[in-house]
């Protein structure tokens, strides 16, 4: 995605993480335009992954990032677009406070780094760009796909989990967020916080609250599960909400698509990571350089 500035001036490296700040925390940035260059940024990808996931409304956005503990990874190609750089896409990620149900059904309360948002500008799909920003954040955050929630992955992200690192057995939740088989297993891994039961940080409310608020606030209508068109409700008034039951917990993410379907219960496959190499990722999308242009709308 290009646009009438230099990319890279506003992002020196190929991957910026944005924090609350809309900069990464040790190198504010320094230009007095900066900071609204990279809103922009943010909004026009945020517009873009939410048309791609035909979402009502973006779930990124830099006021939504100014406003949550999240960390958004941003990439960009510094050489297209005369070599002013353009933006490929970006990887969001936040803790969770989540119910999940383990292999055995019984409820655990934790708190995962979930993948929230997750998009490459059309015309470079596919390329291995997705590759490169999940592994850069897997290293900055120190954490292994298993042990990470995903907020209702698209179908486009099952199959690049389960190409790059063969997890394809989720566990079955009463949510909209899904965990592989090894998220549980790793508990070693990968502490899971028990939570005491008094008030929740104020910082991040549990179960995508907060981002409901806003799209609520964004297209004045009444927020998951009580959507409803300006038609008459239908008959039984709540049938709508049958195919999200499984959601009337907690953790569900209703500004996504219909749920997508999980594994069967009892069926189980300890996921190994073999990630590709990035090399090969990179090599793969070299090929494709001259193949479309990018434009800003
Ligand atoms: C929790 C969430 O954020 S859910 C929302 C996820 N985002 C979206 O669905 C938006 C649209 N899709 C995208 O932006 C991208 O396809 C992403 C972010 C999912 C993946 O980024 P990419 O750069 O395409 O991934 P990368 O090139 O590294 O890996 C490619 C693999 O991803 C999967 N994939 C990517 N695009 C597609 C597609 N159109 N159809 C099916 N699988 C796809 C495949 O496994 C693919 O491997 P293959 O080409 O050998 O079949």
């Amino acid at each position: 995605m290009e646009f009438p500035f230099d990319v890279n001036a506003l992002f020196p490296e190929t991957i910026s993480v944005l924090d609350q700040n809309l900069c990464a925390a040790r190198k504010p940035h320094g230009r007095p335009d900066a900071q609204n260059q990279t809103a922009i940024v943010i909004d026009e990808l945020g517009k873009a992954s939410a048309k791609a996931q035909q979402l009502p409304a973006p779930i990124t956005s830099a006021a939504k990032l100014q406003s949550n503990r999240h960390y958004l990874y941003l990439l960009k190609d510094g050489e297209r677009n005369g070599g002013r750089g353009v933006a490929v896409g970006y990887l969001k990620v936040g803790y969770k406070k989540l119910f999940l149900l383990d292999q055995r059904g019984a409820h655990v309360e934790t708190e995962p780094l979930c993948v929230l948002d997750f998009y490459v500008t059309e015309n470079l799909q596919r390329h291995g760009y997705g590759l490169e920003l999940f592994r850069f954040m897997l290293e900055h955050k120190k954490v292994e796909p298993e042990q990470m929630a995903y907020d209702r992955p698209s179908p486009k992200f099952l199959a690049f989990l389960e190409k790059h690192f063969e997890l394809k057995h989720s566990v079955p939740q009463v949510n909209n967020f899904v965990v592989f088989d090894g998220f549980f297993r790793n508990r070693s891994v990968v502490p899971l916080r028990k939570v005491p039961l008094k008030k929740p940080e104020g910082e991040i409310k549990p179960y995508s609250l907060m981002e409901r608020e806003v799209v609520r606030e964004e297209q004045k209508v009444l927020p998951w599960p009580f959507v409803r068109s300006a038609a008459p409700p239908p008959s039984p008034p709540l049938a709508v909400s049958s195919q999200f039951s499984r959601s009337l917990s907690v953790g569900s993410s209703p500004t996504r698509g219909p749920p997508r379907p999980t594994a069967a219960p009892g069926v189980r496959q300890g996921p190994t990571l073999h990630p590709q190499s990035l090399d090969n990722c990179r090599t793969k999308r070299t090929s494709s350089l001259n193949r479309s242009q990018l434009s800003f709308h």
